[in-house]
């Protein structure tokens, strides 16, 4: 989210409380009448990941929700593993089938610690029915891509 909404990585990160809240209002380019269509502000709300920090705040995170983004390392297989939880949470929370759902694999700059292969990852994106990205939040070269995954979102 800061990647996307701030342009930078933070050097220092502390673990998300309740929710982190952020907005950009992006260009969206087209015909006119898409321009009309579609929203150009998106709002980021990035949950928190310890069950401790996210009790109270669950119901609050999948209301009037567009899309969701479910974000794994890439360097750590149980947060891979992980993923079948979240998906059940949101599924719980009656999340729309329409409302779009992307994977992402984030820390792709630590090449030598990767251990969620590519082809796994795609494997279960396709199970579930979702786009899978592979990034890194903290290489400003893949800053590109991960504007790519929120503005597919915004068209999706
Ligand atoms: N090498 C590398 N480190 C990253 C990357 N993204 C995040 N990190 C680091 O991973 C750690 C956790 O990052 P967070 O953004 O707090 O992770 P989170 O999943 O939001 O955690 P919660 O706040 O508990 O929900 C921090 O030390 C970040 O600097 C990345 O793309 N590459």
């Amino acid at each position: 989210t800061f990647r996307f909404c701030g342009g930078t990585f933070p050097g220092k990160t502390e673990a998300t409380i309740g929710v982190d809240f952020r907005e950009k209002t992006v260009e969206i380019e087209g015909e006119p009448s898409f321009l009309v269509c579609f929203p150009s502000q998106v709002q980021v709300w990035d949950t928190a990941g310890q069950e401790r920090f996210r009790k109270s705040m669950v119901e609050h995170y999948y209301r009037n929700v567009h899309a969701v983004v479910f974000v794994y390392d890439v360097t750590k297989m149980s947060s891979f593993s992980n993923l079948k939880t979240w998906i059940e949470e949101c599924n719980g929370h009656a999340v729309p089938p329409l409302v779009p759902r992307v994977l992402v694999g984030n820390k792709c700059d630590l090449k030598d610690l990767i251990q969620v292969p590519s082809s796994l990852a795609l494997k279960f994106a396709d199970a579930h029915n979702m786009l899978l990205f592979e990034t890194s939040a903290k290489d400003p070269q893949e800053s590109q891509n991960v504007d790519a995954i929120f503005m597919c979102l915004v068209w999706l």
